[in-house]
């Protein structure tokens, strides 16, 4: 195994048409977990199916380690690539049992039988099926079947495995389940697993490295913790996690973690260059002395209320509140942290 590199990687359809990825570079770690998230058409499928080896590159190249798998000359075809590939779909031959599908892969390799068997056992043990191998996929869950797709492709022992939007056809309970299956299928693998989804909270749980995309481009690409604390630009800050954006006077210099004295300052300078600033809200408390607010919504989520809030030039804020908040109720909030964008 080794490392995979997209190297200035671009695809354009048509002649003369809109690239759907533009001059993408990014390197993922052997054993790696990477989400490509973005919003639909930002062209994440693209680069999973150049990956695969379904689409050639225009221009640029992919690498696994110092071969070159795919540039705008030449192309491994995806059967040399030892990757595997996870569809929305499943993909499951309906006409065979959950074992025969797990060990279809080997039997086109001419594996024998006695082989074939342990290796399915050992796959179906991982995603934890093994006492449904003799059923047939019709009589399985969604999440079974799912589970199903993924030991068929632990199998063949692949060095990448490529999963497009696995769990959209899944409802919200299955879903997180998958994801621990995910997880767990991560670490007893060992395989380096790429990950396209347009859910950012889906890329955070799951990834050990999240890449944002936004019309064919990379954005940023980092640890679901760096991305979340330290998002560059507009695009990721509004993509990932929740929180507001303040437009508010420009910080002299150039430090962008910024406290409430700073935050305070700014916002009441009204200065003539602006900076936008995220501010989450876990770090706006409510009924402190500090900025007048209006709640301008309030949603009961269980532990806690969530509220909109408007402050007095009309810009919004997002807090989250123990005690009980109607529309309307005047409050005073504190901006304990922001990020400038
Ligand atoms: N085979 C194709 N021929 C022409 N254009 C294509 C083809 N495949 C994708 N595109 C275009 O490339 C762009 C990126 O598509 P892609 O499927 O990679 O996006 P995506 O981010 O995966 O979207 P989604 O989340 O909706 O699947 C889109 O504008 C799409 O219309």
């Amino acid at each position: 195994m080794a490392k995979l590199i997209l190297n200035h990687l671009s695809k354009t359809f048509h002649l003369g048409g809109t690239a759907a990825v533009r001059d993408l570079s990014l390197t993922v770690r052997e054993g790696g977990f990477l989400a490509l998230l973005g919003p639909s058409g930002c062209g994440k499928t693209t680069v999973l199916r150049m990956i695969a080896g379904f689409e050639q590159p225009t221009d640029g190249s992919i690498l696994l380690g110092e071969r070159v798998l795919a540039d705008a000359s030449e192309m491994v075809p995806p059967e040399h690539r030892n990757m595997a590939m996870v569809f929305q779909s499943y993909a499951l031959w309906p006409h065979m049992s959950v074992a025969e599908n797990v060990g279809y892969p080997l039997k086109v390799r001419g594996v024998s039988s006695a082989k074939r068997q342990a290796k399915v056992l050992e796959a179906l043990s991982a995603v934890r099926l093994e006492a449904y191998a003799d059923r047939r996929p019709a009589d399985l869950s969604g999440g079974q079947r799912q589970r199903v797709a993924l030991a068929r492709c632990l199998v063949t022992e692949p060095d990448v495995v490529l999963l497009d939007e696995p769990l959209a056809n899944l409802d919200r309970h299955l879903r997180q389940e998958m994801e621990e299956t995910f997880r767990e299928f991560h670490a007893r693998s060992g395989a380096t697993m790429i990950y396209v989804t347009h859910d950012q909270a889906e890329a955070m749980a799951l990834a050990t490295d999240v890449a944002v995309m936004s019309e064919g481009r990379l954005l940023q690409m980092a640890t679901p913790e760096d991305l979340y604390a330290r998002p560059e630009g507009r695009l990721v800050g509004s993509l990932v996690g929740q929180g507001a954006i303040l437009t508010l006077a420009s910080p002299p210099g150039a430090q962008r973690q910024l406290d409430w004295a700073a935050l305070k300052a700014l916002y009441e300078e009204r200065g003539m260059t602006t900076a936008e600033v995220l501010v989450r809200p876990q770090d706006v408390e409510v009924s402190a002395d500090g900025l007048p607010a209006t709640v301008s919504s309030a949603l009961f989520e269980g532990e806690r209320y969530a509220l909109r809030l408007t402050l007095a030039d009309g810009q919004m804020l997002r807090a989250f509140s123990r005690s009980p908040a109607k529309i309307g109720d005047q409050v005073s909030v504190v901006i304990h942290s922001g990020w400038r964008l």
